[in-house]
């Protein structure tokens, strides 16, 4: 199933025609039956709901129904229903036995004590920012009651699309509903989620499609895009791969980019450089220049299939990569080629891999703005380079002319020196055996995040890019198993 990030898709705002015909009210259903089954996992005893005005509350009422049914005991704290079907369900609800009482932050702390778990359905996707005052004392109260607690689509006074945690519930789970929220995935507001679930529900595709913002693809997905040799391959078909970097006291940088190449598949790979680049792998070729000028006239018109540029490329990083881009050649730019004079010399065969702060650089704004936003920071990005954009982080978003990806896994782990490096390597590799820039993007930072937390299983904390390129291979065999 293709799984997809969504934006604030308001219960109200969906096809009105196909609502009236009853499936916003089965997929309210479907929602809250997710809701119920999810409170399962927790201990025993009495739960007590919150359900808010919108739809949100909506689904809280249809759980606390089947829960119910089931025969636990539940308490609900509902606000007045503004929405057309958490009044049916209210109705409902009361036809079966359960009277919601008056929802306030003293009836909360008089019931919280007792219960087992709190289910959150005060706000979802309709929450506006800034917080209102009742609701302000509600989410207190709940943080205050220390009790377990199960979110509804995203935990209270979160911004569905923001990465920030601000006053929000605290949750140590969530059933989100439909597709992921940005929130759920990015930054502190990630942090508050808990444990999360995606409950897709039988809604029609144009429910989702209208929402979309970005995919988030799957292993299967990602796995077939990766190429497939005939038996009598040779290195020719495999790719030569230049890589561009490395300056006195910054030699490691494009060794990690060439080791990363060689992993993920590059039939060559040649290091051009100013200065001695360890030979980490004797397959490497490293080439020694006394300058760039030196450098491009010895290369005259030969040309890679890809090249990687920038990794510890020092000073001369933007007349280098000017050069390069210049070629029309695949080409990975990182760390030092990041500039924002380059900006308009991209070509639609460039991948640009700035992380935040090099990002904030290229775009000539503070890096809070563009963490906190991360999808509209990948495609701002992506409008001013032109090609694919990487936005690293965790996760990474993949802008390209054809939308926004969200990356999967990796480990915190990979956050130590060299790992972008790395995946450069990768990227530039997967570009030289033919993959489209967007294609190299997306499955070569899978593969990259599959590598780290394969070499997270030994190393944890203390891994290093190095480990990270030594599983590449295995990652790769397990992307492709997924592929089918
Ligand atoms: N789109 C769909 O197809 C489905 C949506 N569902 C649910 O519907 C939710 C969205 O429902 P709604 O659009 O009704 O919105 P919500 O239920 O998320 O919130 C709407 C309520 O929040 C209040 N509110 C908004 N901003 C506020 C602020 N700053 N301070 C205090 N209160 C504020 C509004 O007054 C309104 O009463 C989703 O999160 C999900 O739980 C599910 O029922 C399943 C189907």
């Amino acid at each position: 199933m293709r799984e997809a990030v969504l934006g604030p898709q308001e219960a109200g705002a969906v096809d009105a025609r196909l609502a009236s015909a009853g499936l916003l009210d089965l997929a309210m259903e479907e929602a809250g039956a997710a809701v119920a089954a999810a409170c399962h996992a927790f201990p025993p005893g009495p739960v007590l709901l919150l359900a808010g005005s919108g739809a949100n509350g909506g689904d809280a009422l249809v759980a606390a129904r089947h829960l119910h049914l089931r025969g636990r005991e539940v308490t609900v704290l509902a606000a007045p229903a503004r929405h057309e079907l958490t009044r049916l369900n209210r109705r409902r609800l009361r036809a079966v036995g359960v009277t919601p009482q008056p929802l306030s932050p003293q009836g909360m702390r008089r019931h919280a004590a007792g219960a087992a778990l709190l289910v959150d359905g005060l706000l979802g996707t309709g929450f506006r920012p800034p917080l209102r005052p009742p609701l302000v004392a509600l989410i207190e109260a709940i943080q205050a009651a220390g009790r377990p607690v199960l979110s509804i689509d995203l935990p209270s006074g979160l911004d569905a699309l923001s990465a920030e945690g601000g006053l929000s519930v605290q949750a140590d789970a969530t059933v989100t509903l439909m597709g992921w929220k940005p929130a759920l995935l990015f930054g502190e507001a990630a942090a508050r989620a808990g444990q999360v679930t995606l409950t897709p529900l039988t809604v029609p595709a144009t429910w989702v499609q209208q929402a979309a913002l970005a995919d988030r693809p799957t292993d299967a997905e990602l796995g077939t895009l990766l190429p497939v040799r005939r038996p009598d391959a040779h290195k020719g078909v495999a790719g030569h791969v230049w890589v561009l970097g490395g300056h006195p006291g910054t030699t490691g940088a494009p060794a990690l980019a060439a080791a990363g190449a060689l992993r993920a598949g590059a039939g060559l790979v040649t290091v051009h450089s100013l200065a001695d680049v360890p030979l980490v792998m004797p397959e490497l070729m490293v080439r020694r220049h006394p300058d760039w000028t030196a450098a491009f006239a010895s290369l005259g018109t030969r040309r890679p299939d890809a090249v990687a540029v920038g990794m510890g490329l020092g000073p001369q990083a933007a007349e280098v990569a000017r050069e390069v881009l210049a070629w029309q050649v695949p080409t990975v730019l990182d760390a030092d080629a990041l500039q924002p004079e380059l900006a308009s010399l991209g070509h639609d065969a460039c991948i640009w891999t700035p992380h935040p702060g090099e990002a904030a650089r290229l775009l000539g704004v503070s890096t809070p703005d563009l963490t906190r936003f991360p999808l509209d920071a990948a495609r701002s990005l992506q409008q001013r380079l032109g090609g694919v954009v990487i936005f690293k982080g965790g996760p990474s978003v993949i802008a390209h002319p054809g939308g926004l990806s969200v990356a999967r896994g990796g480990h915190p782990g990979m956050a130590s020196a060299g790992m972008g490096d790395t995946l450069s390597g990768v990227l530039a590799a997967l570009l030289g055996q033919g993959l489209l820039p967007w294609a190299a993007a997306v499955a070569g930072v899978r593969l990259h995040a599959r590598a780290g937390e394969r070499a997270a299983a030994t190393h944890g904390y203390g891994l290093s890019a190095s480990d990270v390129a030594h599983e590449l291979g295995a990652a790769w065999m397990e992307l492709r198993a997924a592929a089918g």
